[in-house]
């Protein structure tokens, strides 16, 4: 079935946590509007720009866009941000049921607020519910994101900070909290109507049935924590992959990461209970998000009786290696890996400095893009749009992962890995120490028009025999988005067998903007029918004009 959706795309004054801010808005609505839709539909945007000065482009996070690379939604790479006042039509098929969702792919966008949720169901489900949510995770400052994008970029380097308020599928309190009650710091207990922007979504139900909770997190910068009070959850999807299902008190999402999870309502039917997300992996500074699940019949506004769920600490980091490594791929449903593989790159993640300006770095290169689309370059073999020499494929055997770089010089780049068509790629992202003493953070990855299979987690730096052997080719777990653990690495292993250039970047918005990320390309020369309206800039345009006369 084709479904097809005009979307007008403006800034908008708007209260996503009871402070006045601008969003970023689709057809008037923030988050945006979602999509639902049935596995092996097509789906049509056609997508108006109508910011009065910027480019824009929409990423689908999680379709592998096989035969519409340049469906995909990364600015500069797939397409030409599309110039206000334009209309592009992005077309592409919805090819595996899951939990996904899309946001802007250009310049700090998502962070504005470009985002909302993409649901594929599938004609039979694996598992029986009575009924679904969907919940969108996101965070929200109250400094605009241009303001966000100048402070990043200026030198000295003004680091943005952590969110004023997490959302919860676009609302949070900032001046007040529904749990004003238990809480340890003088603050209002919210009074809403529930008419406000910043209310809550509540969540009603009805005792003795089961949920499911499709769980997708679009944050800029947080990692976060889930828990719905009393309520145990058993996670079944991943990334719109099955995974062999458990159970959790609690779990930790990262940017770009989806989930789907089944709960009963199993607890006392006369209360209330909350649902709750928390920071994690840097010191909160961010109150909770909260919301509350509602037992029909009681008040929406019926308080529960206890405080909301503790958090694990922040930084508990084997909690969340735990969490990562309870995650399997459901045998008979999820395909294996290849066992082995063709080619292993390495991608050293570096905080560093260029010109005094603060940059990260993979292998010692700062991503920058071309101004023209990789694919519109790569397709027509235009070799004066990038830098045409090979990336390098791992890093210096001595460097010392545990201290800041010793040299912390880098370099601007905008140069491509080149994947033979077909072959079996494995990819080891190695963590390392910030410019700072005792600093790695974490940072979840994503991948472009694939789903990898997560090959194992480690602590320290990669040892290419000891670590190898490890690797579970059993039942990984196929995902789009992964993390590395602070001072860790992790291994995926992904076929090259999606013709088109992909993105592979670190899901964090400021550090995605301070050049965290890689571009594979493979089988470009299969492509096909590339609209010329993706390619209307840089080289690629003086192409068209030229065709034209
Ligand atoms: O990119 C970042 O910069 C800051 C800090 O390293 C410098 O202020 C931080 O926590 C990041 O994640």
């Amino acid at each position: 079935k084709n479904r097809e959706y005009k979307w007008k795309v403006e800034y908008m004054h708007w209260c996503p946590d009871g402070v006045d801010g601008v969003v970023i808005s689709i057809n008037g609505q923030f988050p945006g509007p979602t999509i639902r839709a049935i596995v092996g539909d097509t789906i049509f945007v056609h997508l108006t720009n109508n910011l009065p000065t910027e480019g824009l482009v929409i990423h689908w996070h999680g379709i592998s866009q096989i035969g519409t690379p340049w469906a995909d939604g990364a600015a500069l790479i797939s397409q030409c941000p599309i110039n206000p006042g334009e209309t592009f039509l992005y077309k592409f098929k919805v090819d595996k049921a899951g939990t996904y969702f899309y946001h802007g792919h250009y310049g700090m966008q998502r962070s504005a607020g470009l985002y909302g949720s993409l649901i594929v169901e599938d004609e039979k489900e694996a598992f029986h519910y009575d009924e679904e949510f969907n919940l969108l995770l996101s965070d929200w400052w109250n400094k605009s994101s241009h303001d966000q994008q100048i402070d990043l970029s200026s030198k000295p380097f003004r680091w943005i900070g952590e969110p004023q308020s997490l959302l919860m599928n676009g609302r949070g309190q900032f001046n007040c909290s529904l749990a004003a009650q238990f809480s340890k710091f003088p603050i209002h207990q919210c009074k809403l109507r529930g008419d406000e922007q910043y209310a809550p979504q509540i969540f009603n139900v009805h005792p003795n049935k089961t949920y499911r909770l499709r769980v997708a997190s679009t944050t800029a910068l947080a990692s976060l924590n889930l828990a719905i009070e009393g309520h145990k959850m058993m996670v079944v999807e991943a990334d719109g992959n099955y995974i062999q299902p458990f159970f959790v008190e609690n779990m930790d999402i990262y940017s770009g990461e989806s989930y789907s999870i089944l709960f009963k309502t199993d607890q006392d039917p006369s209360n209330n209970y909350w649902i709750s997300i928390s920071v994690r992996g840097r010191e909160p500074k961010t109150p909770q998000g909260l919301t509350i699940l509602n037992y029909i019949p009681n008040f929406a506004s019926k308080i529960p009786n206890s405080p909301p769920p503790l958090a694990p600490l922040w930084n508990d980091y084997n909690y969340s290696k735990s969490f990562s490594n309870k995650i399997f791929g459901l045998m008979g449903l999820s395909p294996k890996p290849p066992t082995r593989q063709n080619r292993r790159i390495l991608l050293l993640n570096t905080q560093n400095r260029i010109e005094g300006y603060t940059r990260w770095s993979i292998n010692n290169i700062s991503l920058v893009f071309p101004t023209t689309p990789y694919l519109g370059s790569i397709k027509h073999g235009i070799n004066n749009a990038f830098d045409t020499k090979s990336p390098p494929n791992t890093f210096s055997k001595n460097y010392n992962i545990m201290k800041p770089p010793p040299n912390p010089n880098s370099t601007y780049g905008n140069r491509v890995y080149m994947l033979k068509f077909n072959t079996t790629i494995d990819i080891i992202l190695q963590n390392a120490n910030a410019l700072g003493e005792n600093v790695s953070e974490i940072h979840p990855w994503h991948l472009h028009g694939h789903n990898f299979w997560v090959l194992g987690y480690g602590d320290g730096k990669f040892d290419h025999k000891k670590d190898v052997e490890k690797f579970n080719l059993k039942n990984p777990p196929l995902r789009n988005t992964v993390v590395i653990f602070p001072y860790g690495w992790t291994a995926i292993r992904f076929v090259a067998n999606n013709p088109g250039v992909w993105a592979f970047h670190c899901h964090i918005e400021p550090h995605l903007h301070l050049g965290m990320g890689v571009v594979f390309a493979e089988g470009v020369h299969l492509v096909k029918n590339v609209p010329n309206e993706a390619l209307n800039c840089g080289l690629t345009r003086k192409m068209f004009v030229k065709d034209k006369h």
